[in-house]
């Protein structure tokens, strides 16, 4: 360890006892911060070094290079595939296609898919999110009692030339009733080489010290899929930056940190697969009256049509989803 990484180490120490509040302390963004500061976003578990500790608390996210072995990503490709194919049927599964081809014709192939969602009940899939690898990073977020609340593998296609390959600028916590936001953590590991070119993440850092912003469908000319909300006024000023990923390297973020990832340029179809974490102590809240209104009805109409669910409330909706992946489950 380096001699400024020991210095963090001790003050950081130090903070963990005391709570109380550290200054000028240097991190990895490149500035020097005069701002006091706590740690407010981070346990310490021991693996996370001071520098990345800082750098979560800083900027919402963390990559770590190489955390997925190309085995079992290659497993996962193959499971989706057989999805695709339709080989295997997985319970409470969502295959979405894209918005610019959901009226062609249906063919049975990765190329008709541009999202699964929901592939808790599928062994080979949701073996992702137990990956101890994953979670020990988890962990450093959540704490130990671990729920894992949302899955996804996302095949971005190739933008059919209306742009909606995009995905508008969001905070995650829109779509979630449950709290502390920061007890809350998405894992994404690219599939493969993920680029500007063929549609990376792009994150605007240290959002995630904000508050849960107002979002809507933005006024896009070529269409935008459903649910993929935006922030609806996000200052377009504020820095960016795209997080080019090799295969298997995982990003964690905050739920409140404005993310979105632009269009794929390329012929091929961008995968990433994906899970939100909650610690199992986070509690559900009644979003009535408040700005995550609006995805709340959605969610019950979709419900109620493609699912016949009557009387679901949007917290059902999460209970039923979510899965211990570690510890106790207690409240969510
Ligand atoms: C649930 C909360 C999500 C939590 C997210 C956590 C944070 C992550 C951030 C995100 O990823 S935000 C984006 C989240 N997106 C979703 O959750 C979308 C989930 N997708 C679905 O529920 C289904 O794919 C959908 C209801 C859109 C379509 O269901 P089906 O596959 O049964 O489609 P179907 O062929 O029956 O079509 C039903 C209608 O939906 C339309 N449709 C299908 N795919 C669409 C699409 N991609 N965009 C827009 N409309 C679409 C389709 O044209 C048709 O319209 P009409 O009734 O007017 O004919
Ligand atoms: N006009 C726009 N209004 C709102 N959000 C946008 C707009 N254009 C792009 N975005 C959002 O900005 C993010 C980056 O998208 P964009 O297509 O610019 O990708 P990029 O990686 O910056 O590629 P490029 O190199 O072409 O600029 C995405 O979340 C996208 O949805
Ligand atoms: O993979 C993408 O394009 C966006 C995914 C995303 O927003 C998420 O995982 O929360
Ligand atoms: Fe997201
Ligand atoms: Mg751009």
């Amino acid at each position: 360890m380096s001699r400024a990484a020991e210095r963090l180490r001790l003050m950081i120490n130090h903070l963990d006892r005391s709570s109380a509040t550290i200054s000028a302390v240097p991190t990895y963004a490149q500035t020097f911060t005069s701002r006091p500061q706590t740690l407010r976003f981070t346990h310490d578990t021991d693996l996370l070094t001071p520098e990345q500790r800082l750098f979560y608390e800083e900027n919402g996210f963390l990559l770590i290079k190489n955390l997925v072995s190309e085995e079992d990503i290659d497993k996962f490709r193959m499971a989706f595939e057989r999805i695709c194919r339709q080989e295997v049927k997985v319970p409470g599964l969502v295959v979405m296609r894209d918005v610019a081809i959901v009226k062609s014709e249906f063919v049975a192939d990765e190329k008709a898919v541009s999202k699964l969602q929901d592939f808790q009940e599928d062994p080979e899939l949701f073996r992702y999110c137990n990956l101890p690898q994953i979670l020990n990073y988890v962990e450093c977020f959540t704490g130990p009692n671990i729920m894992a609340m949302h899955t996804m593998l996302i095949n971005k296609p190739p933008d059919a030339g209306k742009k909606t390959s995009r995905h508008p600028m969001h905070q995650d916590l829109h779509y979630f009733p449950f709290r502390p936001a920061d007890s809350i953590v998405c894992a994404w590991t690219a599939m493969e080489k993920v680029d500007r070119q063929n549609g990376c993440l792009v994150v605007l850092p240290g959002t995630h010290t904000g508050t849960l912003q107002e979002h809507d469908y933005p006024e896009w000319e070529g269409g935008v899929n459903k649910m993929y909300h935006g922030v609806r006024d996000y200052d377009p000023k504020h820095p960016r930056v795209h997080l080019e990923m090799e295969k298997g390297d995982t990003v964690f973020f905050h739920p409140l940190l404005i993310h979105g990832s632009g269009m794929n340029k390329t012929q091929g179809f961008r995968k990433a697969i994906s899970c939100h974490y909650a610690s199992a102590e986070c509690y559900y809240i009644d979003v009535k009256g408040t700005l995550q209104e609006n995805i709340e009805n959605e969610v019950k109409d979709i419900a109620i049509r493609k699912y016949g669910l009557g009387e679901i409330t949007f917290k059902d909706t999460w209970a039923l989803r979510g899965r211990l992946v570690q510890g106790e489950r207690t409240s969510l």
